[in-house]
């Protein structure tokens, strides 16, 4: 099992009035890790601008190599990849990255030969038992843990018959994102039927299919919870990545909660990533968000309102909008998220903790969280390790004086910058 990553503790600056900066931020973790593997299965080669450089992408990278793909990362913005014939050699470190131990088995199972997946502690409780169990209904086999979780062990013989499949993906969308984009190498392409509660995190579905079909896949998901994808070659082609929606949702809520102003430059008109059901939340919460040629940039009004809303489409957005609640005027309630538990951490259990030990009053609900204000206190916040638990502390401490993070080294999962990026931010008061 991968060592985990040393702890750094941080303590949280606080705004002195209204921020006003311009973040520059990375490109998105969900379409780089995308990319990659959508390049590793092509028939040439590709090329990802501004990809993301992170715990989650060199991991995805460093897996993809073990698989056989060739990946040049000398060039920090433009990255290529050069598909090479699959084999497996040894042992692929999925660290804590969902993207990673979701998407890279079904890639294994089409490399000739045997690759072993493990990762940090916390990996060995998020859910991949509806995967292990697919990817041997279509001939993978595959040696995993009795409890459907890390480690598994991965024997390819370079090729998968593929067909069609019935999983219970209301743990994880990237249970079913893994077999789609796999699905165009397998022999007979691949059908994902869910059967169960709500499949989770819709926007990130959506992000697999249209990746897919840019690199020339026949996708078809008319029908919903079924996607089926054709056999076929895969297109190298040139990728421009946009920029993290989720690592941007703190720099917004530092706009909101101080009622000042963000701008993040470089945004694309049209977005992969949920950027309007975001900004249809923002607004509820007080902000206003607009997209122009500057960027999208992001205004607090002073007030924080609280609300009710369902955020299932929006899971990884959760911890954050969370720390704005319990910043704001009014309760609020955050519904569809039962399946953050098995997110980094138990991301409902470990949020009431950590906003509890500012003072916040948070209720667990079974899939979600009620939270109602109370004046809040500094105070020391567990992060458990979770990236975003880091983010959401960051955003009460902006308000809050003498608030301490066990740790922010956990934010190199998805933004390593974040302390630097936050401090400079907080340093540019109007
Ligand atoms: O496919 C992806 O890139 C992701 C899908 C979502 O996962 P879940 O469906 O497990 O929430 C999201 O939360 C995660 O951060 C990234
Ligand atoms: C849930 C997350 O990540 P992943 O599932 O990709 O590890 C996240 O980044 O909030």
């Amino acid at each position: 099992m991968a060592k985990p990553t040393v702890t750094q503790p941080w303590r949280a600056p606080t705004a002195a009035g209204p921020v006003g900066a311009v973040v520059h931020l990375p490109g998105s973790k969900s379409v780089t890790n995308r990319a990659l593997v959508l390049g590793a299965l092509a028939t040439g080669p590709s090329t990802l601008a501004a990809p993301l450089l992170a715990r989650d992408s060199a991991l995805m990278v460093a897996g993809l190599r073990a698989l056989g793909a060739h990946v040049s990362t000398a060039a920090d913005d433009r990255w290529v990849v050069r598909p090479g014939p699959l084999h497996a050699a040894g042992h692929i470190d999925v660290g804590v990255a969902g993207t990673v131990m979701r998407f890279l088995p079904p890639v294994a199972g089409l490399a000739a030969g045997v690759a072993t997946f493990d990762g940090d502690p916390l990996a060995r409780r998020r859910p991949l038992g509806p995967l292990i169990q697919a990817l041997r209904a279509i001939g993978v086999r595959v040696e995993g843990a009795p409890g459907g979780v890390l480690p598994l062990t991965v024997h390819g013989t370079g090729e998968v018959h593929g067909g069609e499949v019935v999983i219970d993906a209301s743990a994880s969308s990237q249970l079913v994102s893994g077999l789609l984009l796999a699905g165009p190498r397998f022999a007979r392409g691949i059908t994902v039927r869910h059967l169960g509660p709500p499949v989770p995190a819709a926007p990130h579905l959506r992000m697999t299919v249209a990746m897919l079909r840019s690199a020339g896949a026949g996708v078809d998901d008319a029908t919903p919870d079924v996607w089926s994808v054709a056999p076929g070659r895969l297109s190298g082609r040139g990728w421009e990545i946009e920029p993290d929606l989720s690592s941007a949702l703190p720099f917004f809520a530092a706009a909101l909660v101080t009622g000042g102003e963000v701008v993040l430059p470089g945004w694309p008109r049209s977005s992969m990533q949920p950027v309007e059901q975001l900004r249809g939340l923002l607004r509820r919460m007080g902000a206003d968000v607009r997209l122009g040629t500057g960027g999208l940039t992001v205004r607090g009004t002073g007030r924080v309102h609280g609300l009710d809303a369902d955020l299932s489409g929006l899971s990884e957005l959760a911890p954050v909008l969370a720390a704005v609640a319990a910043l704001a005027d009014s309760p609020s309630t955050l519904r569809g998220i039962g399946h953050i538990r098995g997110h980094e951490t138990d991301r409902l259990a470990v949020l009431a903790r950590a906003l509890g030990a500012v003072g916040a009053h948070v209720t667990e609900l079974a899939d979600g969280l009620r939270i109602a204000p109370r004046p809040l206190r500094g105070g020391v916040v567990d992060t458990d390790r979770d990236h975003r638990m880091a983010h959401a502390a960051a955003v009460i401490g902006l308000a809050v004086p003498g608030v301490e993070l066990s740790d922010v080294a956990c934010t190199s999962k998805t933004l390593p910058d974040f302390p630097a990026l936050w401090s400079a931010m907080v340093e540019d008061v109007r």
